[in-house]
């Protein structure tokens, strides 16, 4: 049973819809990239998977032990997060919100927890700096801390690696392959990346007004859609 299924699913605003009939699904493992021009509906179908957004029709089916409460999620960077006066260390604890439930305080167990996602992405040592005054690379380790803290099955990745250069971009990149492959945690990750997305995901979903693409990195590469997006031919 796959992770996630989503099945005949439309999603709009105000009678406008944005996102028709899409049908895809997340197994364990995979590394699913979500691309498509601007405005085709990609943090919109990010909100519906998280609950923040209703669909209007079809449906998205958690299976295989996920429930959406444990999604490791990384949301796009605002202005008002950049500036978040808290420390690493915070900021890496409040991953294990939604674990806490009602319980009042944190456990030590959930303090583990975040020591071992600060080692395992090497943020050890920023643990009690704040994390406004950190590069935007180290933000983004933080974030993603928090993000597995969170989870022990997906992760979820809304254009992750803007505004990062390109080696700290190949450095996060790598990072997310490991993690993928090492500890079996799915990958989905919307990006306007697509060369590294068909280096590294193993699904592509691209979303468009009039062409919608689901399959392996590969069958993407031949499609039309993706020789289109990855600098190929043009649609006609
Ligand atoms: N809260 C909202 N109310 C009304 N319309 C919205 C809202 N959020 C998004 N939209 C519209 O829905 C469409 C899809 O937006 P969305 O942000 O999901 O696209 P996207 O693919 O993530 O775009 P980008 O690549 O620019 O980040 C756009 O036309 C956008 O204007």
């Amino acid at each position: 049973m796959a992770l996630i299924k989503c099945e005949n699913v439309s999603v709009g605003y105000e009678g406008q819809t944005v996102i028709k009939d899409l049908n895809f699904q997340i197994a364990n493992g995979d590394y699913l990239c979500i691309v498509g021009e601007n405005g085709s509906g990609k943090s919109t179908l990010v909100k519906s998977i998280l609950g923040l957004k209703a669909v209007e029709k079809g449906r998205i089916v958690f299976g295989d032990g996920l429930r959406q409460t444990e999604i490791g999620y990384l949301p796009q960077q605002t202005e008002v997060q950049k500036d978040f006066p808290a420390s690493v260390y915070e900021v890496v604890l409040s991953g294990r919100l939604n674990s806490r439930g009602l319980r009042p305080f944190y456990t030590a167990q959930d303090r583990r927890t975040v020591y071992e996602k600060m080692e395992m992405l090497g943020i050890h040592a920023l643990s009690r700096q704040c994390f406004r005054d950190l590069s935007g690379g180290q933000k983004q380790r933080v974030l993603l801390a928090r993000a597995l803290c969170a989870t022990k099955k997906l992760l979820l990745l809304d254009e992750p690696v803007t505004g990062l250069d390109p080696i700290v971009t190949g450095e996060f990149y790598q990072l997310l392959c490991k993690i993928n492959r090492e500890q079996k945690i799915a990958v989905v990750m919307v990006s306007h990346d697509v060369e590294s997305a068909v280096e590294y995901a193993s699904h592509i979903l691209h979303l468009s007004e009039d062409t919608q693409f689901f399959g392996t990195a590969a069958a993407y590469q031949k499609s039309r859609a993706g020789k289109t997006f990855l600098g190929g031919e043009a649609y006609v």
